[in-house]
């Protein structure tokens, strides 16, 4: 089963200690919880395990592989998967559009047969589409599937996000703040899909702000506070802990 794992890991900004040296794993089956407050540094977090920032110190594996200096690209292929906190969808395309595209990463003509329309690439298409359908309907946007992803309201562009970034079955996904702008019983929803994900093998990151909902599915809790770990262990202990109360539950963020 895999895992992932970051090793005393910095990330300056000039002289900004975004990130200062913290250790996490992400195991695989199980949804790991990340919190703390605004500008306590969990995208960055994100974005320096998916290359999209170089990391001033410190590694990244995947099991036993450095993912530490690979491009973005090179660690998606490797199967960590993300969603943005700002949704990044091309929101003039289908909804289903936008999924299948999320499978491209595996899929075996590759996209410029599959432009060039050659038998092989058509049929390979249809089967994604088919797949993108199933994973519609596992989010519970199967009747949106035509419209234009742009067109939904925010909290069905979400699922929309999420649908595409497992699709192609990634061995790590990182959320962030995958409920955000959700109700209580969307909320609930997504929950029982991140369970059900967690079950099938692949390890959640999950970002959020919202402790009661990460304390309810997290078997782990990171908790990052001004770029440091203050913080770590199951959420009953996590929660309880006077540091956490102080830098993040005592009325800097949302505790609800
Ligand atoms: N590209 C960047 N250049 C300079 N500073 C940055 C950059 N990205 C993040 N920061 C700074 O790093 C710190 C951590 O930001 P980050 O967005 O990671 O926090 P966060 O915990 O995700 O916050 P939020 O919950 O508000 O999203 C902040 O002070 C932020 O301004």
């Amino acid at each position: 089963m895999s895992s992932l794992r970051i090793e005393d890991a910095c990330k300056y900004f000039g002289g900004l200690k975004a990130v200062d040296g913290i250790n996490m794993t992400v195991p695989a089956g199980r949804i790991t919880g990340l919190i703390g407050p605004n500008g306590a540094g969990k995208s960055t977090v994100v974005n320096m395990i998916s290359g999209v920032y170089s990391l001033t110190r410190g590694e990244v594996y995947l099991d036993e592989q450095q993912l530490t200096r690979l491009h973005v690209d090179e660690v998606a292929r490797c199967g960590i998967a993300r969603t943005f906190q700002n949704i990044r969808l091309l929101p003039e395309e289908s909804v289903l559009d936008n999924v299948v595209i999320g499978y491209f990463r595996k899929q075996r003509s590759g996209v410029m047969s599959s432009l060039m329309g050659l038998p092989a690439a058509l049929a390979e298409t249809r089967r994604l589409r088919e797949q993108a359908w199933e994973l519609l309907g596992r989010f519970g946007i199967q009747k949106y599937a035509d419209y234009e992803a742009g067109s939904l309201p925010y909290g069905h562009q979400r699922r929309v996000e999420m649908a595409r970034s497992i699709a192609a079955a990634p061995r790590i996904v990182m959320l962030d703040e995958p409920v955000a702008g959700m109700n209580e019983v969307e909320s609930a929803e997504m929950a029982e899909i991140f369970e059900d994900l967690a079950r099938s093998g692949m390890g959640l990151l999950l970002i959020e702000h919202n402790v009661a909902f990460v304390s309810r599915l997290c078997s782990q809790v990171y908790v990052l506070d001004s770029g440091r770990m203050i913080a770590e262990g199951p959420p009953e202990a996590v929660t309880r802990d006077p540091k956490v109360i102080e830098a993040y539950i005592g009325g800097k963020a949302d505790a609800a």
